[in-house]
């Protein structure tokens, strides 16, 4: 039995927080997890992601529909439960949108942690483990890249977010060493639970490469549009450290271990695979191993992208314990295996539709 048993995942039937439910239950902990549907889909019973959770694994999953902005649901959920500690993946996150619409995304990000900070403490509970972001570093000064590279350079307002929570978690351990707080910054997570059970449906307008990609493969969407051939890189096009969100999941397990016998305060370790791929090696791969065909078209660099980045992992290997093991191929197959058996997602709620006929119901 691990030495924290009871978890309180935040954000815990999205797409993150699903995988990592999964390898939490798995290895033995009790699972309360909250959302808010934000960017998650919700069903008449409550999250599928969480249900099919449950079907992977055998195991029963504590689940209230809750929002951070809403302290006393937070508290009441507090009150009831004995959390040992928080995994916080709950956060807004599309880019575009937090350019748009800043005070969204700083109320429900930063408000949100702040509530759950006040009420961890008033609870006694100070074991945190945050889902940081490799946006956090802004462009590269060098690669790869450790945890001591420089941060706050950042040009859009969610990778803001993460950093502000990152300053704010200083302060907060530096005043009161209770505090015992793991930061991940996660390079780029892809990649579904191999069942094909569980996987990303975003809610919200999405732009990240892997689901344009399988939409793309599957032929809802026309094209792959392809943001830059002109980056110094060896093909051109941008590179990224693609992560498999089962062995992102695994890193959170490895950060509750480290935290159950360790007072370590605050520490940040970077989750990715220490090796950079390309946009077009990443399309190579997704075609060979999915055997689909996905048209490009190459236009201009996207605004605010940066060249290549990848994770140095060193860190975590060595203080966690932890490294990956998942392939590029693997990210690729489980993706598809997830798209093709779920092609829009998770079944949603219906909306019962009232008939009216010549005014009566
Ligand atoms: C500016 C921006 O959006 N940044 C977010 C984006 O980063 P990031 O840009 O790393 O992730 P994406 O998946 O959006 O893009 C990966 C790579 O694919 C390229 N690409 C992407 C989509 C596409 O249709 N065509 C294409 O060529 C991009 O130019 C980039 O080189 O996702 C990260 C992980 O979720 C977030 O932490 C970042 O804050």
């Amino acid at each position: 039995m691990p030495r924290f048993k009871n978890i309180l995942v935040t954000g815990g039937a999205g797409y993150i927080g699903s995988h990592c439910v999964v390898t939490l239950l798995e290895a033995g902990h009790e699972v309360i997890a909250i959302d808010n549907f934000t960017n998650s889909v919700e069903d008449e019973d409550g999250s599928p992601a969480l249900q099919r959770a449950e079907k992977i694994t055998g195991k029963k999953i504590t689940f209230y529909k809750a929002d951070l902005l809403d302290k006393p649901q937070i508290n009441a959920i507090f009150d009831k439960h004995p959390v040992d500690c928080v995994i916080h993946f709950a956060a807004l996150k599309a880019v575009g949108e937090s350019m748009q619409q800043p005070l969204l995304y700083y109320q429900n990000n930063l408000l949100g942690m702040l509530n759950l900070l006040e009420i961890m403490r008033s609870h006694n509970c100070y074991q945190m483990v945050f889902s940081s972001s490799c946006t956090v570093y802004g462009e590269p000064e060098h690669l790869p890249i450790t945890e001591t590279h420089p941060t706050g350079s950042i040009t859009n307002v969610y990778g803001r977010t993460k950093y502000f929570i990152e300053e704010m978690l200083k302060d907060l351990s530096a005043a009161d060493d209770k505090w015992n707080i793991i930061s991940l910054r996660y390079f780029n997570p892809v990649g579904a639970h191999p069942s094909g059970l569980i996987g990303e449906d975003p809610t919200k307008e999405f732009t990240n490469l892997m689901p344009f990609l399988a939409q793309v493969a599957l032929g809802k969407k026309p094209v792959l549009t392809v943001f830059g051939t002109d980056y110094n890189t060896p093909d051109g096009t941008g590179i990224r450290d693609y992560i498999h969100v089962m062995d992102l999941a695994s890193g959170h397990v490895a950060a509750l271990n480290l935290l159950s016998q360790t007072h370590i305060r605050l520490k940040v370790y970077n989750l990715g695979t220490g090796k950079g791929v390309s946009v077009k090696e990443l399309v190579n791969v997704f075609e060979r191993v999915t055997k689909a065909k996905v048209p490009l078209k190459y236009v201009d660099r996207r605004l605010g992208d940066i060249s290549a980045m990848w994770a140095d992992t060193s860190l975590a290997k060595e203080e966690l314990g932890w490294s990956t093991q998942l392939t590029i191929e693997e990210m690729c197959t489980d993706f598809w295996r997830w798209q093709t058996m779920n092609p829009d997602g998770y079944p949603k709620k219906t909306k019962k539709t009232e008939i009216v006929v010549n005014g009566k119901s």
